[in-house]
């Protein structure tokens, strides 16, 4: 589903941020991303999707080859991948189901799937009471929930979460990794950058550990393996 091979990524400022990565990450599975601040956990991320592109080296996702992809090819690989940020990233004047029915807007699909699908990923995220509310109204954990029910909307094959709770309590971010598994079950490949030591050590999935740009770690039902 994902291949790294031989990945550096340089920025303009001259800075390393990731240098001999190599992964495969398989169709289906729960990967988090960890590492101290600054390690290269989002740009890693960022690659996936194509927000940055390498340095060097190849990147494969969903069987389309990024550093061969052409620039109007980059929003049909988009339709395979959804993400997850920190910060929501809502639009602050949609309703919470416009918000949604937005991302099957851009790709036009007809009003009737939108409307039912729609209510499908509201119904997931438990949050089928709130769809006329707008993002200011609702707190910070369901505001969350629309921005995943809204990364799936699309059916993708991955999804991709930069630290997701990082603006969350505890009890609100189990209920955003709650839902995470359920996307996952249904065979959604996950992968979650997270600075989180209690949700990586209770909820056991393949930890890849990034230290200074390299990948120091990757193991099956790994631990956090740091402090804090
Ligand atoms: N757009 C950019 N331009 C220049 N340097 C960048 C850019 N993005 C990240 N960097 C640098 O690359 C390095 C890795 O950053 P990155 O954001 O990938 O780390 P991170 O592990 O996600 O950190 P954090 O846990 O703090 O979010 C850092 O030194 C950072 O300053």
């Amino acid at each position: 589903m994902i291949t790294m091979k031989d990945i550096s990524k340089t920025y303009s400022n001259g800075v390393t941020a990731l240098s001999g990565i190599n992964v495969n990450i398989d169709q289906g599975e729960f990967v988090y991303i960890v590492g101290p601040s600054g390690a290269g956990k989002s740009s890693f991320i960022r690659l996936i999707y194509r927000e940055v592109k390498p340095t060097s080296g190849q990147i494969v996702v969903a069987n389309k080859d990024l550093s061969k992809l052409k620039e109007r090819k980059v929003p049909y690989l988009r339709r395979d991948i959804g993400v997850v940020f920190q910060d929501f990233k809502l639009l602050p004047k949609l309703t919470i189901y416009e918000n949604i029915a937005f991302a099957m807007e851009v790709i036009e699909q007809s009003p009737r799937i939108i409307r039912k699908r729609v209510m499908e990923v509201l119904e997931l995220v438990d949050l089928k009471n709130k769809a006329r509310s707008l993002p200011h109204e609702l707190s910070g954990g369901e505001q969350q929930r629309v921005s995943i029910a809204r990364a799936i909307v699309n059916h993708p094959k991955i999804v991709i979460a930069d630290e997701p709770t990082g603006n969350l309590d505890p009890d609100t971010s189990w209920e955003i990794m709650r839902v995470f598994e359920e996307i996952n079950s249904r065979g959604t490949t996950l992968i979650m950058a997270t600075h989180s030591k209690e949700i990586v050590n209770t909820i056991k999935h393949r930890v890849i550990a990034i230290e200074s740009g390299r990948i120091v770690r990757d193991e099956y039902r790994g631990e956090y393996g740091y402090e804090g």
